[in-house]
């Protein structure tokens, strides 16, 4: 069997920003395969290059240098127009601020990317609506947004990003505007579509929690890679009690896996 078509690759990508008269370097090298099927996510500190990783997972920005390839395409080959297709047909986006039209119902807003790309209006609503019901909203269709809690919106918000059927799904902070219940909610569902659907997800979040409903976690530090690890295989490591703080700061703060612990030396009191 050939080997599987990684969902999107970089290959030594890095992306500078002009600053006054420096340069920032938010992505400094990257070499990175997202798996298809996956729900990978990336976390790491303010500023370590997360977003701008996502942008060129997503085509919406091109790196300085390095190659980015989309369902095997190297999207540097592509005209404008053939990467603005791409964006609107092979990939989702969810975003922090749901980004939802708030004159519009949720099916309008659903139906959105299809009409934009020349589907009917009957078409678009018609999958709109089957889109809906897959995220748990076919009884709210018609509500406007402010009629909606912000996990409703936010599951809107995914609608839309699916209802082309992309071969990724990009989500930056997608839980970082709501409550417990709301980031739940969304959690739940991408999970959902993950396991049950085969749908590829990459998400950036600053929250450890939710990254650890992951399948994969990409820990960035300086606009690199850090670590790359499952948090399935962490936690599946039986461990004493002591080996717990250590498996939580691979989880938290270091994002390395935890080093195995050798057993501490007993020590017998001699008797006096
Ligand atoms: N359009 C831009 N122009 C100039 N500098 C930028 C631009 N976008 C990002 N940067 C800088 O690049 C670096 C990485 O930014 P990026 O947004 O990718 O980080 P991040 O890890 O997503 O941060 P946060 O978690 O705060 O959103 C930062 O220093 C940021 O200020």
């Amino acid at each position: 069997m050939p080997p599987a078509i990684a969902a999107a690759e970089t290959r030594q990508v890095k992306k500078s920003f002009a600053s006054g008269e420096a340069a920032v370097q938010a992505v400094r090298g990257v070499t990175v395969s997202i798996h298809s099927g996956e729900l990978t996510a990336i976390v790491g500190p303010s500023g370590c290059g997360k977003s701008s990783l996502l942008s060129m997972l997503g085509a919406i920005d091109t790196p300085t240098s390095g190659q980015v390839l989309i369902g095997g395409i190297d999207v540097a080959t592509l005209s404008d127009y053939e990467r603005t297709l791409l964006r609107r047909r092979q990939i989702g986006f969810v975003f922090q601020a749901f980004n939802l039209m708030p004159t519009l119902s949720a099916l309008e807003n659903a139906a959105l990317p299809l009409e934009l790309d020349g589907v009917s209006q009957r078409e678009a609503h018609e999958r709109a609506r089957v889109g809906l019901e897959q995220v748990g909203l076919g009884k709210r269709v018609d509500h406007l947004p402010s009629q909606m809690s912000g996990g409703e919106q936010q599951r809107v918000a995914v609608a839309r990003a699916l209802v082309t059927n992309p071969t990724i799904l990009l989500a930056d902070e997608p839980t970082g505007n709501l409550d417990t219940t709301g980031g739940e909610q969304v959690m739940k569902l991408l999970r959902e579509l993950v396991g049950e659907h085969g749908q590829t997800v990459v998400m950036v979040t600053h929250d450890n929690e939710i990254a650890a409903a992951a399948d994969r976690v990409l820990r960035m530090r300086d606009g690199l890679i850090a670590s790359d690890y499952r948090p399935s295989a962490i936690a599946a490591v039986p461990a004493p009690m002591s080996v717990v703080p250590a498996a939580k700061s691979a989880i938290g703060q270091t994002g390395s896996k935890p080093a195995p612990q050798t057993p501490k030396k007993k020590t017998t009191k001699r008797r006096k």
